[in-house]
């Protein structure tokens, strides 16, 4: 097998969330495709997506000392080799600490931790291991996510020999540990370092070199490069220029060196710096300023480099900063230099914004959807440099929020350090602004799709809804229109969930990582989607126009959770949508309360294929649908409004909720009956925390019981009051001398509570209102609330709990 560029110890994550990630060294073998090598090539060697790769977390002796976990918490655990398999780290929490000996307390050094593995079955016995097979939870970075550039450096014969020892070694980590990530690998020792790759033309030797995670690397690299010449051949090349040392650089800047530039410090380019490191001086520096360059890369397309970025290295790096889905220019901001991380590196950031924008503890997400959270180990001046491009646009996301793409001009499109469909970045294309509305390319491979549509084919079912909650009739719940009567007349295509199985997880996890979403653990969180539904739609079939999120009517979740930020609960923020087939004619996707604004860039996907004429479209009408029914004025305005016409691996994205959380009930849309062909597409809704169902019960449930005082001489209602002005529901009624109304309810949920007569049913404009109750797990999970003329009153509380009656007009 031809070896790539080694980019260096890695971890591989083969299963979704919770299982192991096998400690391995990744050789590229593109830069779209990984091949994991193990130590010592041990174990068989085998090719990966990038994205299932990721760069181990860089814990320093120091922070492995401050890692003091807690009973309940997350850590990975290390899992030892076997023969058939090498080295993992696995997602576990620990369940209890036990100290093996007390004397030990400060380091923690004996205690014993009970783990339990996230991938073992109930039941299974924990796990009783010492700190040292524990670390912190880690995201990694997944290498689809870094920039990757392939390049080869000549390099200046003299300093064949000098590659392969120690001191370069010592460079080159010094210099992946400070710019982190790099260019990975351990110098020439590793394949893909030094002259063993063939070499430049014309040069003899040359270095080829993966370069993962940093757009200005290929840079660092050749300036590094001429800082070795200096250092390790020291006073030989004093007086010589650098391009004739045969490495031609334009980088103006270059502050430091390490090694063992002994002679070079005699020749006084290198003195010592006051840590005992070396610094160049304003001589060798002026001598590196004018040589000129010419690093000769075999780039991938679209690296950075060949996007014309460059910039001075190690200098600083500017971002525009903006509030979370903000549009317009932001506010240039550098990324501070020194090793900064953290709330420091989030107030450097952005500090100038108003709370509201940026709230507590905030994490980040650039424009091409790289999330800097703390969960993630990569909230960091370092990562940023590597990740960055300069004057990228960051913008900052409150904890508890999600981040929203900008969305900018129709037709504007951004390359996503996302890896897509055989490794090509995906790519979004804005289509509408309000509601926003993105157009996505290479989302996913042919092969995968294949694969969905064979599995669906024998499962489709008519699509169907649950039962509707007498609540709930005529209003639109999670993208159905509730009708007692005809409960899916307004859906009448067939439907086929895929849960599992890889076309399924690449797409949900492509998707997530697309949207930038950020997670309790900073990795893939199933919950956080619902499952992928295969959708296809025979000719006449069609999707009503309706709402993808749901309508705040369920008194036992909170689908408005974006109020007071502390509040469990969630909705669906956004819609991934995949057309599989080319269909001939009709099937769009259309939004009917937004602009329509054909651009270069979103002509294509917002236009037919062939234009029919107006008699030809009413014809096809009339053949697909016949003369009537709201299939037939859905059609027609299906060519007039903004409407995606579906093209094979072409895929929309678009949001349900503004970026502060709050619905958008512009996100109107339906799917257009299907007039010629067939329409088939894969669907996933997105969460902006994981979805009702998935949350324990008890992380937010909260039993509220309401009794009447004692001699109240009253009747009362309870009624619960939804957000948004829609109508309540009555949950029980208090008689003197009967049981009290108990309910189980979540935070922020609303309850009024109204005088009634006790023969009268309660309805009607007479009732007064005794008070309400805001529930909230402040006061407890248990809470009873007395009811008298007087109000209603938490028993053992106080009065101010409730919000005073005001008179009913
Ligand atoms: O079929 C379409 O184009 C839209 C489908 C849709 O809106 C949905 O499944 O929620
Ligand atoms: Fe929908």
């Amino acid at each position: 097998m031809d070896d790539g560029p080694f980019a260096g110890p890695s971890d591989l994550g083969r299963s979704p969330a919770g299982r192991p990630w096998e400690s391995c060294g990744a050789l590229l073998e593109s830069c779209e495709k990984a091949q994991e090598i193990w130590q010592g090539d041990v174990w068989k060697r085998q090719k990966f997506p990038l994205a299932s790769v990721r760069k181990p977390p860089k814990l320093s002796p120091a922070d492995l000392e401050k890692f003091n976990p807690q009973k309940g918490e997350q850590v990975e655990l290390r899992e030892l080799a076997t023969e058939q398999s090498p080295s993992a780290w696995t997602t576990a929490t620990v369940k209890k600490i036990q100290g093996a000996a007390p004397a030990d307390e400060e380091s923690k050094s004996g205690n014993f931790y009970f783990v339990s593995c996230a991938k073992a079955a109930a039941g299974e016995p924990n796990v009783i291991v010492e700190k040292d097979k524990l670390r912190p939870p880690s995201a990694g970075i997944s290498l689809a996510s870094m920039t990757i550039e392939q390049a080869t450096f000549d390099i200046m014969p003299e300093l064949h020999d000098w590659m392969n020892t120690a001191d370069a070694s010592g460079c080159f980590s010094h210099i992946e540990a400070r710019d982190r990530p790099t260019c990975s690998g351990e110098c020439s020792q590793q394949a893909g370092w030094g002259g063993a790759s063939g070499g430049a033309p014309g040069s003899g030797v040359g270095l080829d070199v993966a370069l993962v995670g940093a757009g200005q690397s290929a840079q660092v690299l050749a300036a590094t490069v001429v800082q070795l010449a200096r250092a390790g051949l020291g006073a030989a090349t004093q007086g010589t220029s650098a391009s004739q040392l045969g490495v031609d650089l334009e980088l103006a800047e270059v502050g430091w060196a390490r090694g063992d530039g002994q002679v070079g410090e005699e020749g006084g380019w290198i003195p010592k710096d006051e840590n005992g490191g070396r610094k160049i001086t304003k001589e060798g520096q002026r001598e590196l300023d004018t040589v000129a360059v010419q690093a000769q890369k075999a780039g991938c397309p679209g690296s950075a480099a060949e996007a014309g970025v460059s910039r001075a290295v190690p200098g600083p790096i500017q971002v525009r900063v903006l509030p979370n889905g903000g549009a317009g220019d932001g506010r240039l901001v550098e990324v501070p230099e020194a090793p900064t991380a953290g709330a420091a590196l989030a107030a450097a950031l952005c500090g100038h914004l108003p709370w509201a924008e940026r709230g507590e503890e905030p994490f980040f997400v650039s424009e091409r959807a790289v999330v800097f959270a703390p969960n993630r180990g990569n909230l960091d001046s370092a990562a940023m440099h590597a990740a960055l491009q300069e004057e990228e646009r960051l913008f900052v996301v409150p904890r508890h929020r999600q981040f929203v793409h900008p969305a900018g001009e129709p037709g504007r499109s951004v390359q996503l350090q996302v890896s897509g469909a055989d490794g090509a970045p995906v790519v979004l294309t804005t289509l509408s602004s309000s509601p926003r509305v993105f157009h996505v390319s290479n989302l996913l491979e042919g092969e995968h799709m294949d694969r969905l549509m064979a599995d669906a084919r024998p499962k489709f079912k008519r699509s169907t809804v649950g039962e509707a909650p007498e609540a709930a009739k005529g209003i639109h719940v999670g993208g159905e229109l509730f009708d007692k009567a005809a409960k899916t007349s307004t859906r009448t295509s067939e439907n086929a969930w895929a849960m599992t199985g890889d076309a399924a997880m690449t797409m949900k996890r492509r998707s997530l990582e697309m949207l930038g979403i950020q997670t309790e653990t900073g990795g893939y969180d199933e919950r956080l989607a619902d499952g992928l539904q295969v959708v296809r739609y025979l000719q006449g079939q069609a999707y009503h126009d309706h709402l993808d999120h749901m309508q705040d009517f369920d008194p036992l979740w909170n689908y408005n959770a974006w109020r007071p930020p502390d509040v469990n609960g969630s909705n669906r923020i956004a819609t991934v949508f995949l057309y599989m087939t080319d269909t001939p004619l009709g099937g769009q996707t259309v939004f009917p309360l937004a602009q329509r604004v054909l651009t270069e860039g979103s002509r294509r996907m917002l236009t037919d294929n062939a234009s029919r004429s107006g008699d030809e479209l009413a014809r096809a009408m009339e053949a697909a649908l016949g003369g009537s029914g709201w299939e037939v004025s859905m059609a027609r305005r299906c060519f007039e409004k903004l409407a995606v016409f579906p093209r094979r691996g072409d895929a929309i994205v678009f949001y349900s909720q503004h970026a502060d959380g709050r619905v958008d009930q512009q996100s109107l849309h339906g799917g257009c009956p299907v007039l010629e062909g067939e329409k088939w597409a894969a669907n996933l809704w997105v969460w902006n925390a994981p979805r009702k169902g998935t949350v324990a019960a008890s992380n937010n449930e909260l039993h509220l019981t309401f009794t009447l005082a004692r001699g109240a001489g009253l009747a009362a209602l309870v009624r619960w009051v939804p957000a948004d002005g829609q109508q309540g529901n009555q949950v029980g009624k208090l008689q003197p001398g009967g049981p009290g109304v108990a309910v189980k309810t979540f935070e922020s949920h609303r309850f009024d509570v109204f005088k009634a007569s006790e023969d009268k049913d309660g309805e009607g404009d007479a009732l007064r209102r005794l008070g309400t109750v805001v529930a909230s797990t402040r006061r407890g999970r248990v809470q009873t609330w007395v009811v008298s003329d007087g109000g209603v009153e938490l028993q053992g509380g106080s009065a101010e709990a409730t919000v005073p009656a005001k008179p009913e007009l």
